[in-house]
């Protein structure tokens, strides 16, 4: 597989272009560590005569040191935009928008999973196609982590959606044949219902008195907006990656109404590796906990915290792609080698991370980051787990009806959903499991036994199961195992792909760039 040879101008910010916007003293100057005030210096020096300074900080020694402080033009451009953003006359923060989109409102209030109660919600959503007499075209297309419900462009947002090549006539979601619906999740930040929004008892945003949700909880949203439109059941549930969780969660909650399912570099159940990824880029949004900026997630009228939500999407992007694709397509080469190196962003690769990070960093909500990855983690398909949430369901049902009542607020200070206490005693190492949940102990034919008892309902619905060599974040091993494992429910029509490193190096974003091996297969197996 050949990677299209780009040409990169990369644009190197210079201390004039961070002083030019009105500087504020923001909370951040507080913070600034003693080893900073070199570049500090040099700061204030720009503010004073912004030339002068650009080439005292490339040049000159600061009296008494050895050497001059090196200059950080990525840390300025930081600086910059909070400065910008809080000389905002007002917030609210960034509005989060991918254009504009359907509303399916809610009145009735939905249960949580962890107990939680939204009395009322939005979801966002899009349609492409036309739905036909009898109601049974339906395709519900679900997301990644972080998009929005504009997959495709429309009549009302002609801006390209994220899937645009997929969907259309005789593209791989035909929309010559199905009536292809994709929504915003809870949780998010375009449209549905999130932290961003309005929480109606009394009239504030939501912030992190959000509750804790979970795929499950978001599918259910979504089967409502398919009641509105009375559509009792689908042809097929589609998705990729988070979108995976998604398309498989619907057929396990709601087996009787999805025909068919397409999970694409996902999981059945959250493994250790993929929160441990997603946990990093919670803790730098986080590490935000500690910024002024983060306040604890309450920063709507004030400046987001960008730098953290930059730092998350870094990380983010290095898993969702490769090492092999970055060694063809950067190498080892420099942004401008003729230039000394620097501690900011020098290498392509590092110049191509920080662009990702700046591209994104105001475009998406860190309070639906913090609560859709963290839903993302909690997701496990397997029986025990089903059994645990029916149980803290069933507990809360009366908790709803009070609230439905009029008794009970739908979260009070008295709530116990937000406390989590780790235990005193320190974490002792334990001995692995001894595989007994195997029902298979060959281990590429592996299927844990609690994860077959769970996907069971899914064991009459065809499924496509496909796979990516090069991805690091929901490796192929993780989709035989969804594929394995439907087998061993009984489950007869399951197709297992795997597309290895000589069909895709884009890794986990494979399914966002490779038409021809992720919309072909997906084609195939929608007929
Ligand atoms: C976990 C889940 O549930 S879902 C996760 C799904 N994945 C994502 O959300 C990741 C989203 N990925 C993207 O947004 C990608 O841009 C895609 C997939 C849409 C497109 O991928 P590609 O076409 O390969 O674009 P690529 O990643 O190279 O980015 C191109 C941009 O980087 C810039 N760029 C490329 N190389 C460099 C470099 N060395 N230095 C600086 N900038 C660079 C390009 O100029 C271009 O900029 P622009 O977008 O401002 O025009």
């Amino acid at each position: 597989m050949s990677v299209p040879r780009r040409f990169v101008a990369v644009a190197r910010p210079t201390l004039r272009q961070a002083v030019s916007a009105p500087q504020k003293a923001g909370p951040q100057s507080a913070f600034l560590s003693p080893r900073f005030q070199p570049c500090r210096k040099l700061h204030n020096q720009a503010s004073r005569s912004a030339q002068a300074a650009v080439s005292e900080a490339d040049t000159e020694p600061v009296s008494g040191s050895t050497n001059p402080a090196l200059s950080f033009p990525c840390l300025d451009k930081q600086e910059s935009r909070s400065a910008s953003l809080s000389s905002r006359s007002s917030g609210p923060e960034p509005s989060y928008t991918t254009g504009k989109h359907l509303n399916f409102h809610s009145r009735e209030p939905i249960l949580l999973d962890w107990g939680g109660i939204l009395p009322e919600f939005n979801v966002a959503y899009e349609t492409w196609g036309t739905l036909n007499k009898d109601r049974s075209n339906a395709v519900l297309l679900h997301t990644g982590l972080s998009a929005s419900s504009h997959a495709h462009s429309t009549e009302v947002n002609p801006q390209p959606g994220w899937w645009e090549n997929f969907i259309g006539p005789g593209k791989p979601l035909d929309t010559d044949k199905y009536f292809v619906i994709c929504t915003n999740v809870i949780g998010g930040c375009f449209g549905s219902t999130g932290p961003s929004s309005i929480d109606p008892a009394n009239g504030e945003r939501y912030a992190t008195r959000f509750p804790v949700l979970t795929m499950e909880d978001m599918v259910r949203s979504q089967f409502r907006l398919l009641d509105s439109l009375n559509i009792d059941k689908l042809y097929a549930s589609v998705g990729s990656s988070m979108g995976g969780m998604l398309s498989l969660a619907s057929g396990a909650i709601f087996p009787d109404r999805v025909g068919r399912i397409v999970s694409i570099s996902a999981a059945a159940r959250s493994h250790p590796y993929s929160i441990a990824m997603r946990h990093t880029q919670r803790q730098v949004v986080v590490v935000l906990m500690m910024d002024p900026y983060w306040n604890r997630g309450f920063y709507y009228d004030g400046v987001p915290p960008h730098s953290g939500m930059k730092l998350a999407r870094e990380i983010a992007t290095v898993t969702y792609r490769s090492g092999p694709e970055w060694e063809q397509r950067f190498g080892r080469r420099r942004a401008d080698p003729s230039r000394p190196p620097a501690l900011c962003p020098d290498f392509l690769i590092e110049t191509y991370l920080d662009h990702a990070g700046e591209k994104w960093c105001l475009s998406y909500d860190p309070n639906s980051l913090l609560y859709v990855s963290k839903a993302m983690d909690l997701f496990d398909l397997g029986q025990d787990h089903r059994n645990r949430i029916n149980k803290v369901r069933q507990d809360n049902a009366g908790k709803l009806q009070a609230y439905l009542d009029g008794h009970a607020p739908a979260t009070g200070a008295e709530s116990d959903l937000c406390s989590l206490t780790l235990p005193e005693k320190p974490y002792e190492e334990k001995e692995p499991p001894t595989g007994e949940d195997e029902v298979n102990t060959d281990a590429v034919e592996a299927a844990p036994a609690d994860l077959v008892a769970g996907l069971k309902p899914l064991a009459n619905t065809p499924a496509l199961v496909l796979g990516v060599a090069s991805d690091i974040l929901f490796p192929a091993w993780q989709q035989k195992e969804i594929a394995n494992t439907l087998k061993r429910t009984g489950n007869k029509n399951v197709t297992h792909i795997e597309l290895g490193e000589e069909k895709s190096l884009f890794g986990h974003d494979t399914f966002l760039l490779d038409l021809k091996n992720v919309g072909g297969a997906v084609q195939s197996f929608l007929g």
